[in-house]
């Protein structure tokens, strides 16, 4: 349970999504440890109702908004996850409905965009993308309550399951591709767009996959994720919708091989695989490669799929709703023989990447704790870290309508 998880287990939080919901009630009084909202403005969210009419002002507040407070209506759990610029945490809704409540610190966010996207992302309904329910804001926190994604991610179910075709990775890349023609045609792009983002809705073997939510960090506009970050981005000449169709057409890369679509500088893997290390240029002095034997039993359309995702020209790449209409990703043309090579190399790529994400867990949770705390464990054991040095920030909020036919795409 959070509570008593030590640094590790929180690492592991963020690598294995562990499950058994444990919840933690958010009340200022109740004293929990680590989650416990720390006193001051934590506990005392604002509804900011971006864009959309606001209610009276708050006795004694500025104007514009109605305070509420996240124990009125939500109660804190387990963490979800931790990303490269939030904390994520299970929620429970009137002691009702499970959700996801996406805890972000201002500093990280580019203003201009939740100022100017949030509002109508917050109305966007597509089978595909998680929903913004709520959304809560304090002097240096943005809170999002999102749709609750409860399977696994896109990568580790097919690397548990046994059977996988190109069948099933077209049926992936058209859900994908819905999601982004939804944001795209209202004038958005996801500009985080990897496979972290792609979890299922919940076990269940149909449930559909989720895109999850849109990035609003200041990071977004930068290269700060190879190989899925764009040419053009990482240029600094920004992120638009051409660069989610880029990414998209890095994870279709590996989905078909199960390695990224780019030469390593340390030139690969022990297995020989390219592509193993860390990036260095997407694609700027080479052509894109399909190499064998992963790529032999490939088929030829999905390799044109790819090829016209990975365009270095953003304008030359075709746009979701083009892609949606190519006859690899409606079905006509998948393989449909178990790629059997291409599973054993996403085991090892997902391994990887755990491992990877596990790392970054330990380190973000270490910066959150106080040099002398940190020194205090080296030398000696004076006591266990106090819950507020180790709590990442805690949110608070109430619940809003859901009209289920605003946005929907
Ligand atoms: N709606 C959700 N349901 C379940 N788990 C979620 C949800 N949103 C996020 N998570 C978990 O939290 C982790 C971090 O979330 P996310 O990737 O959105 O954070 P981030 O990297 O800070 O995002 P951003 O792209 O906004 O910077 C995810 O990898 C996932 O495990």
């Amino acid at each position: 349970m959070c509570a008593g998880s030590t640094v590790f287990g929180r690492c592991l939080g963020v690598a294995f999504r562990r499950r058994a919901p444990v919840w933690f009630d958010l009340q200022p009084a109740s004293g929990f440890g680590p989650l416990s909202s720390p006193p001051g403005d934590r506990d005392r969210y604002t509804m900011v109702e971006l864009g959309l009419p606001l209610g009276p002002p708050a006795e004694g507040g500025a104007g514009r908004a109605a305070t509420r407070h996240l124990h009125d209506s939500y109660i804190l759990g387990e963490l979800l996850g931790r990303g490269a610029t939030s904390t994520v945490y299970k929620c429970l809704f009137k002691g009702k409905r499970e959700c996801a409540c996406k805890i972000l610190k201002k500093s990280a966010l580019d203003r201009r965009r939740v100022d100017n996207e949030l509002p109508d992302l917050r109305e966007l309904r597509h089978p595909n993308m998680v929903e913004i329910r709520d959304v809560f804001e304090t002097a240096d926190e943005l809170t999002l309550v999102l749709e609750l994604a409860e399977g696994a991610e896109l990568l580790e179910r097919i690397a548990e399951r046994g059977f996988y075709s190109e069948q099933t990775a077209a049926r992936a890349v058209r859900q994908i591709l819905g999601a982004l023609q939804c944001l795209h045609s209202r004038g958005h792009a996801h500009r985080a767009l990897r496979p972290e983002k792609l979890v299922f809705a919940s076990e269940a073997e149909e449930a559909p996959l989720k895109l999850l939510a849109v990035g609003l960090g200041v990071n977004h506009l930068l290269p700060t994720a190879p190989p899925y970050c764009a040419p053009e981005a990482n240029k600094g000449e920004g992120a638009g919708p051409a660069s989610d169709m880029w990414s998209l057409g890095v994870v279709a890369y590996i989905l078909l091989c199960g390695f990224e679509p780019f030469a390593s500088e340390n030139g690969g893997s022990s297995s020989g695989q390219p592509g193993q290390g860390e990036p260095t240029e997407p694609l700027g002095h080479h052509a894109l490669h399909f190499p064998g034997p992963w790529w032999d039993e490939v088929s030829d359309s999905a390799k044109d799929l790819v090829t016209q995702l990975l365009q270095v020209d953003p304008a030359s790449r075709p746009t979701a709703e083009e892609c949606l209409q190519h006859p690899w990703v409606r079905g006509d043309t998948p393989r449909t023989q178990h790629m059997d090579a291409t599973v054993r190399s996403l085991r090892e790529f997902n391994a990887r990447r755990k491992f990877r994400a596990a790392t970054q867990a330990v380190v973000a949770t270490q910066r959150l704790v106080s040099p002398e705390k940190r020194l205090s464990r080296v030398l000696g054991p004076l006591g266990p870290p106090s819950p507020q040095e180790e709590a990442p920030a805690a949110p608070a909020a109430p619940p809003s309508v859901h009209d289920d036919k605003r946005g929907r795409c």
